[in-house]
């Protein structure tokens, strides 16, 4: 988006001074959110410390994530800040003003000197304080100068330019600067991005990565912000948009709120929100069994509002079912003829929650998939569904295997198929270690569906769904999101078995709008309903028999939260 700018004829350097100026401000105002506002209270300790003039210690790097941390130091320094910059991997000539000028000099006319040296001359013409990293002594304890207490610690390491892990004296300064933010308890300001953090990816090189209060997001969200480890490094986020950026150039589109679900019409009965039947929750060769996986999933449909709903599942469990949830019909999982009979029935078949991993559990998924895709159903799979998917792609002499995955893909274009793995079934899925996945997880998610066809998610911090739109000239088209809500919390046994409910019971309900009922609304739902449990605000209407919080928080709590979201987003009309 920048080079596109730049191809436009605007000036780099121009752009530069832009971001610095309008981060100063944003500086301006975090300070007086932190510390003015706490002259009212009775914090003494805070109050005192801002009797003083302000004070920004900025730790710069040499790329252009540094220039905008020298221009915001002269941009503070102007406005009556005590500033202080911490070069990091800089030469002693590097900072030597008088050496640098001639250097300047010596440019050809032609040459351009770049803007990160730019913006370090400035600072430096301006006097603005400044001291080597490497100068500090190598004895962390001591630190000698970086210790200075300031108010505000502003990390212009590194931005979107870091490549590799910091290493040496990039990893003994993230280090330091971590330890000095926390042990002065002052607000920690990354520009750009932490600096360690890979903004493509959401990647951290061995949790060596500035730990942010705040991240002044220049110019668009990078994906990496959101995904992986992207939340616990960079606080929240600022953006800066700086430039006009189309849409239609992003790798992903972030989402946080639902589409509005329309009323109910007065003149409906159950079978205008659809029949969901539920495969799974099998129970083998004598063991206890994953019936809980069913169950879950089912009473997350009903929670969503759907008409009806069937669980095929092994006839152990079905009293446990109907204890949880009356509403159901139940089949013996095993009855292939019934259960394909029902299926004939079904909006929305939703297959693999505990359905089993061994041949016997295999040769029911291949029946079931074949079934549902013979009868032109809508599809969810998930969990050892997942697992015989990736068998069967994997298997050299399966005699299905090209059958099945080719019938997927073919129905795909035609009816919706929804696929949700977390990363050790989507490196399963792929054929790679999960922290191949990991590493890069919106190349994942575009490999499965390159290889299976149809939507899926990728589930985790910062969930992707990528959702394929069928276009009348073109083929398809694939379209990422990042779920930008979700918590911690939510990482509990039985939450994916939640999330294949939801999905299965909005799509079942065919009097809601498209919007309401694709795939990234699904996970945005369960995401919500998440953190309805766990969060106070104002969004949630706080109904305080809601609260649980994130550590106990399980997979059976959330139906209540479900119904509790829906019913927040309703158009009330
Ligand atoms: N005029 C411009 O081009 C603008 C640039 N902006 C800033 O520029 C940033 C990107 O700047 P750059 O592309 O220079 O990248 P960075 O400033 O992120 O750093 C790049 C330099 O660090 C080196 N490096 C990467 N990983 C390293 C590691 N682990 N150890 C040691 N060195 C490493 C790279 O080889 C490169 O030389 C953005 O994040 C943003 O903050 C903004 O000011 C907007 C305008
Ligand atoms: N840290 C987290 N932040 C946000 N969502 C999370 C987090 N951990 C788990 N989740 C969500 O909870 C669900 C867990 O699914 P999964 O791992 O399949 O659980 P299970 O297999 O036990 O049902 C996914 O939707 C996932 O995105
Ligand atoms: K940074």
């Amino acid at each position: 988006m920048e080079q596109a700018w730049f191809a436009e004829g605007h000036d780099s350097f121009g752009l530069m001074k832009q971001a610095a100026w309008q981060m100063a401000q944003h500086i301006e105002q975090l300070y007086e959110q932190k510390y003015l506002k706490a002259r009212a209270s009775a914090d003494h300790k805070v109050y005192r410390r801002n009797a003083c003039q302000q004070r920004a210690s900025i730790w710069v790097g040499k790329g252009n994530n540094g220039g905008d941390g020298w221009l915001i130091a002269y941009y503070l320094q102007q406005a009556g800040w005590e500033v202080k910059v911490i070069a990091v991997g800089y030469a002693a000539e590097d900072l030597d003003t008088d050496y640098q000028v001639e250097i300047a000099n010596k440019v050809d006319k032609h040459d351009v000197l770049s803007d990160a040296k730019q913006a370090q001359q400035i600072a430096l013409s301006a006097k603005v304080n400044y001291q080597r990293f490497e100068d500090s002594g190598t004895n962390q304890s001591e630190l000698k100068g970086i210790n200075w207490q300031a108010d505000i610690y502003i990390d212009a390491l590194f931005g979107i330019g870091l490549d590799r892990a910091p290493e040496g004296v990039y990893e003994q300064a993230i280090s330091a600067f971590n330890k000095v933010t926390q042990s002065n308890d002052a607000l920690a300001i990354a520009v750009d991005i932490p600096s360690g953090l890979v903004a493509s990816t959401g990647q951290v090189f061995e949790r060596i990565a500035i730990q942010a209060d705040v991240t002044l997001c220049l110019i668009a969200r990078k994906f990496g912000l959101h995904t992986k480890d992207g939340m616990d490094y960079s606080g929240s986020v600022i953006d800066i948009p700086l430039i006009p950026t189309q849409s239609s150039n992003s790798a992903a589109t972030l989402v946080t709120v639902a589409h509005a679900l329309n009323a109910r019409r007065q003149n409906s009965y159950k079978g205008s929100y659809g029949h969901v039947l539920v495969i799974g929750g099998n129970r083998i060769d004598g063991s206890q069994g994953m019936g809980g996986a069913a169950i879950l999933s089912a009473n997350s449909v009903m929670a969503t509002g759907a008409g009806k709903i069937t669980v095929a599942c092994h006839d152990a469990f079905h009293g446990a079912l109907l204890t949880s949830l009356p509403d159901a019909m139940t089949i013996d999982l095993h009855d292939k003829e019934g259960v394909k009979t029902l299926i004939k029935d079904a909006s929305v078949v939703t297959i693999g929650m505990g359905l089993g991993r061994d041949k016997k559990a295999q040769a029911l998924f291949i029946s079931y998939v074949q079934a549902a895709i013979t009868e032109k159903k809508p599809l969810v799979i998930d969990a050892d569904g997942l697992y015989h998917l990736a068998s069967l792609q994997m298997s050299r002499e399966h005699p299905h295997k090209h059958e099945l995955i080719a019938q997927l893909r073919q129905h795909s274009m035609d009816h919706q198929v929804c696929l949700t793995p977390h990363s050790g079934e989507a490196a399963r899925l792929l054929d790679k270690k999960i922290n191949i996945v990991e590493d890069d997880r919106l190349t994942a998610i575009k490999q499965c569906a390159n290889t299976y066809g149809g939507d899926w998610v990728l589930k985790g911090a910062g969930s992707l769904v990528l959702e394929q739109r069928i276009l009348e000239q073109k083929g398809s088209q694939a379209h990422i999101y990042v779920c930008g809500v979700g918590n911690a919390g939510m990482a509990t046994a039985g939450m994916g078995d939640v999330l294949s409910g939801v999905i299965a019971g909005l799509l079942a309900q065919k009097d809601l709008e498209d919007e309401a009922r694709c795939l990234h609304q699904s996970v945005l739902l369960h995401a919500l309903a998440g953190d309805a449990l766990v969060n106070d605000t104002d969004y949630y209407q706080h109904n305080s028999s809601l609260l649980i919080g994130q550590r106990g928080l399980q997979a059976q709590d959330m139906p209540v939260a479900i119904r509790h979201v829906m019913q927040l987003i309703t158009n009330k009309n």
